[in-house]
């Protein structure tokens, strides 16, 4: 039988080799945070032991080292999503502080009363509510494009909602919670069509698809680095940079400056006029690190073997009537959807099910994965969700599929 990829490469990640409440870990949650491989923790750790420096200052040799292994992780990024030039990349905490920089240094500046933010209901709240806040402020109007009857964005409702009111489309390429891949090259250009910007939240994407940010016209993408092998604290922003350029700063400080008087400052040059403060220097090197090992890999072998995965899963879920999946299914051979399920069963509350799966050693998430409103329209408060990486197995969804059929088993004798 062929090694599968996840065969040859768990043993770089340490933390999968342990037992949890004494079964091996099965982690199932990185949707919410993936693991890290040892040439990651190595890099961040061989940072701290010997290059530690603040970046762009001193002119001693380990600033100098600390500089070029930031900046060059900022290529690095730059190149993975086919960025046209290195300072369209902002390095941020997160996806969350990257679509807030987006909010408050072009939303807040550009939008005025009766203009329209188009955004989804499968959006995570990161992408929801720095709009309303923005909305709030400005007088805009958010309209949201809705599912179809397959639990997936509604092109054909988004076309209705698209007028010269709209200036912003703000939507996610691969949903957290439904699992499904939108159509962004086409959101996109029937946006610019219209004159809007879009700004994609790649928060899904990124860590389990190729992207070409040129290929795909969108003016921001958004994602995190700890979805993708890389530690928590570090995340990007990118833009085109015709539109950073017009942008002001995000916040005030050092370093996105190029003089400061007591009365006033000049604006530093792209990318640090966004950079403020000390950075995450180690984390942006380790995220580096992340997507040389992705790289090495390659992001289409990656996907191939996930969707592998997705229809292996959907195979074995398949055989536990009670379950309601939400999104859409995917094709036979696990395409059309991200390696992921979120799923309720009647009657059995998800975190009770996401507790009798941790005390077999089994991760996954429950609660409402940060995108309340899509619940609500499922009547749900929240569900189980499960969410597949390349370094899962199929004997790790054999092993869950059989707890939670057995999970749910118990709770219905309990029930009856
Ligand atoms: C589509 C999408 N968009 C934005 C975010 C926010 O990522 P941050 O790194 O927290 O900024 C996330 C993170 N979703 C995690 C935590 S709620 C999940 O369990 O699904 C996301 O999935």
């Amino acid at each position: 039988k062929e090694e599968t990829l996840a065969a040859k490469i768990r043993s770089d990640f340490p933390i999968l080799h342990q037992e949890v409440n004494g079964k091996p870990l099965i982690y199932l949650d990185s949707a919410a945070t993936s693991q890290k491989p040892q040439i990651v923790l190595d890099t961040l750790r061989h940072y701290y032991d010997h290059d530690n420096a603040n970046v762009h200052r001193g002119a001693h040799t380990l600033s100098i080292r600390s500089t070029e292994a930031y900046e060059g992780a900022r290529d690095k990024v730059a190149k993975f999503i086919n960025a046209q030039f290195r300072e369209e990349i902002v390095f941020t905490r997160n996806a969350t502080e990257a679509i807030n920089l987006v909010a408050y240094s072009w939303a807040l500046n550009h939008l005025k009363p009766g203009d329209e933010i188009i955004s989804t209901v499968m959006e995570h709240h990161s992408n929801l509510v720095p709009w309303q806040i923005i909305a709030t402020k400005t007088g805009a109007v958010i309209k949201y494009v809705g599912l179809t009857e397959n639990e997936e964005f509604d092109l054909e409702q988004y076309k209705t909602l698209l007028s010269e009111r709209t200036k912003l489309v703000a939507v996610v390429h691969v949903s957290n919670t439904l699992g499904c891949i939108n159509p962004v090259e086409e959101i996109i250009s029937l946006a610019h069509k219209m004159g809007a910007k879009v700004l994609i939240d790649a928060c899904q994407s990124v860590p389990h698809l190729a992207i070409d940010v040129q290929k795909m016209g969108c003016d921001w993408l958004v994602a995190s680095g700890h979805k993708m092998c890389a530690p928590t604290g570090i995340g990007f922003l990118y833009g085109k940079r015709e539109i950073l350029e017009a942008m002001p700063p995000f916040m005030g400080g050092g370093e996105m400056i190029s003089e400061v008087f007591l009365e006033n400052y000049t604006v530093g040059e792209l990318p640090h006029k966004f950079e403020a403060g000390t950075p995450a220097i180690g984390e942006a090197i380790a995220l580096g690190a992340a997507v040389d090992y992705l790289s090495a890999i390659g992001m289409d072998k990656l996907h191939d073997y996930e969707e592998e995965l997705t229809a292996y899963l959907f195979k074995k879920l398949a055989t536990i009537p009670q379950l309601r999946i939400y999104g859409p299914k995917p094709t036979p051979e696990g395409k059309g959807r991200a390696a992921l399920a979120s799923f309720n069963v009647e009657g059995i509350h998800a975190s009770d099910l996401s507790t009798l799966l941790d005390h077999e050693g089994i991760a996954i998430r429950s609660g409402h994965h940060c995108t309340q409103p899509l619940h609500r329209l499922f009547n749900a408060s929240g569900s189980a969700r499960a969410s597949l990486y390349f370094y899962n197995t199929r004997e790790e969804i054999d092993a869950f599929v059989k707890a939670l059929k057995e999970t749910i088993n118990f709770f219905n004798s309990v029930m009856d």
